[in-house]
């Protein structure tokens, strides 16, 4: 789907922020960028979603066009004025689109929103306001989601909830997934393949594999989990005593 090549970035006046940082994303997968704070995780989703442009190397789409792309922010960033529907719609909206209503019941039922539909954001619980968020982001028919450490305000209990929904989504609707994350343990249960950043590039991939025809608590506890775990952890420290 996408294949990005030896790109450089800084920001105005800035230090080098990634260097010769080079991947690809395949239809169907979710590849999580995981790594220490600074290391230009969010910067590579500002490169893709085409928001800043790099100084070198290139970001190639799959027949040279731009997928239908949506965004899931760490903050649910909700308009406080608007209803569950009306934030579902709104995307749409600004682009002089409509939401038809099949759709709009088919995503609140996938997220587990159907019966909130006038309820304003404040009277939502962090969950709730993520759900309604992952679904604004799907509305459009997106074929890759870009997420910035969506559930990184979530209780565990709830974020591994949130997990299991995005796991349900990408199973039924196919679409792929750049993920940031701070959690070995969420990046490996949620990704295809982990990219693990040092400052400013990859460090090194896995793959963790896991059977997901297993249950979400046997796939957390199996071996193929707790070595991905493992080796990711490795990379991690790899780098951290590289810059000590
Ligand atoms: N708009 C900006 N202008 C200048 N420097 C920036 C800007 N945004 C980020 N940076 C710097 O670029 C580097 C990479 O930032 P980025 O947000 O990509 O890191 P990150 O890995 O996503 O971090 P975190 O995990 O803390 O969110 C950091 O040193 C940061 O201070």
């Amino acid at each position: 789907m996408l294949s990005v090549s030896k790109l450089s970035f800084a920001y105005e006046g800035g230090a080098q922020v990634l260097d010769d940082v080079s991947f690809d994303l395949k239809e169907g997968e979710i590849v999580s960028l995981l790594g220490p704070s600074g290391c230009g995780k969010s910067t590579i989703l500002r490169l893709i979603a085409g928001l800043i442009v790099p100084q070198s190397g290139s970001m190639k789409w799959k027949d040279g066009t731009t997928p239908e792309t949506g965004f899931v922010f760490q903050d649910a960033a909700l308009m406080p004025w608007a209803t569950v529907t009306e934030n579902i719609h709104l995307p749409l909206k600004l682009r002089g689109q409509e939401l038809a209503e099949g759709h709009l019941n088919r995503l609140l039922a996938y997220v587990g929103l159907s019966g909130l539909e006038t309820r304003f954001p404040q009277a939502l619980s962090g969950g709730q306001q993520m759900r309604v968020s992952i679904a604004r982001a799907l509305a459009a028919d997106a074929t890759l989601l870009l997420m910035d450490e969506p559930f990184g305000a979530l209780d565990e209990i709830l974020r591994f909830r949130m997990n299991d929904l995005m796991l349900k989504l990408k199973a039924e609707q196919g679409w792929s997934g750049l993920f940031v994350t701070h959690s070995i343990y969420e990046a490996v249960y949620l990704s295809d393949r982990i990219l693990v950043m040092d400052t400013g590039r990859i460090a090194g991939e896995v793959t963790p594999g896991l059977d997901r025809s297993l249950e979400a608590q046997d796939q957390r506890s199996s071996q193929a989990f707790l070595d991905a775990a493992r080796q990711v952890g490795a990379l991690l420290e790899a780098g951290s005593m590289e810059n000590a």
